[in-house]
């Protein structure tokens, strides 16, 4: 890895990765109209955390579209594309992720769930990006409930809406996130070097579904610290279990750690629905997951758990905090 410091006005310093990227094909597939999805789904996210999901029933014209759209929103003049930020916490966000200095490859925009976002995206076919997102989000809750449901059927657990209804409540906090990694030109000329586009981390909900375009650059980290690049596929989503979760299965989940170089060649588009409980909720393990162990974690509720993770940098252990030592 070498740092690579842009000259003229920007002071940001990124990352260059040029470790040889290894392509996975081991990823679980999960077929969700197959009987058999909801173990594959178990044993996914205790082997991997992370698993794509085939056979979902969500067309791909619509998804199409709205790639499209979010295309024509990142193609504007800065100047337009700042009027909609900072994205703190929602809008138009550039290079910055957080609040505590990461920065990455990417512009992005972050959006909320439940109401419309009152900022102006952009002029002529404003409504039907608005149309489009609205119709998109509730395709992903619907499909994120699913497949929450054959979660707790895998894990044979009662009843089996324990994590889908948090996911359902009015008071969900859930996020729906569209990153572009743009071409970087000056990158282009040094093949084979990537730029970090999202830095590592896990994602603080309960699971992030996630589609991009045909671009690469989404990584997974294995158990054992290793890399590998999820082969992308726009017709397929990808699902990442997150630390609520993992707290939730008392660790018998384990969120995974996840990042995106930028190949500086191809734009990336993602777009991701991270399954937010409400705020006030409890994050513990299920009493029915313990089976008469104790909790790994201590108590918090998710406004907490939120809060903490708007204090700490991208590649934290957050989770970290929250972890009760084993008296000996
Ligand atoms: C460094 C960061 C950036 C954070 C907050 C803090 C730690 C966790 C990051 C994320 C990661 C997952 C999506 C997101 C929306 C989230 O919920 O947690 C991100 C958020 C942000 O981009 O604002
Ligand atoms: O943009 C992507 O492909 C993934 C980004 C990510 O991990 C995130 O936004 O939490
Ligand atoms: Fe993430």
């Amino acid at each position: 890895m070498v740092l690579l410091s842009k000259p003229s006005s920007e002071q940001y310093t990124y990352v260059r990765n040029n470790m040889p990227i290894t392509f996975s094909s081991s990823i679980p597939l999960v077929d969700l109209s197959k009987p058999d999805a909801n173990s594959l789904i178990v044993k996914a996210c205790e082997d991997f955390g992370f698993f794509k999901v085939i056979n979902h029933g969500i067309p791909l014209e619509p998804m199409s579209q709205l790639e499209s759209q979010a295309f024509k929103f990142f193609s504007l003049p800065q100047s337009e594309k700042d009027k909609a930020g900072p994205a703190n916490p929602f809008g138009y966000g550039n290079k910055r992720i957080g609040l505590n200095g990461d920065v990455g490859w990417i512009e992005y925009l972050l959006l909320t769930t439940n109401q419309e976002h009152n900022f102006s995206l952009h002029g002529n076919d404003i409504n039907k990006f608005r149309c489009l997102l609205k119709d998109y989000k509730s395709a992903m809750r619907k499909m994120a409930c699913e497949i929450l449901d054959l979660m707790a059927e895998g894990l044979k657990i009662q009843p089996k809406n324990v994590f889908s209804k948090l996911v359902m409540d009015k008071e969900s906090d859930s996020v729906f996130r569209v990153n572009h990694y743009p071409a970087c030109p000056e990158l282009a000329i040094n093949s084979g070097e990537n730029l970090i586009g999202f830095g590592e981390h896990t994602d603080p909900q309960i699971i992030s579904i996630l589609r991009s375009n045909n671009t690469s650059g989404f990584q997974i980290s294995l158990r054992d610290g290793s890399w590998i690049s999820v082969p992308p596929d726009h017709s397929s989503f990808f699902i990442n279990v997150g630390d609520s979760l993992q707290v939730m299965t008392n660790g018998r989940f384990k969120s995974v750690r996840h990042r995106v170089l930028a190949n500086g060649i191809d734009p990336r588009l993602s777009m991701i629905y991270f399954c937010g409980p409400p705020l006030s909720e409890k994050i513990a393990p299920l009493p029915s997951l313990m089976k008469g162990k104790e909790s790994l974690y201590k108590e918090f509720t998710w406004f907490e758990y939120k809060n903490s993770t708007y204090g700490s940098r991208l590649a934290d252990n957050r989770l970290g905090n929250y972890e009760r030592i084993a008296a000996s």
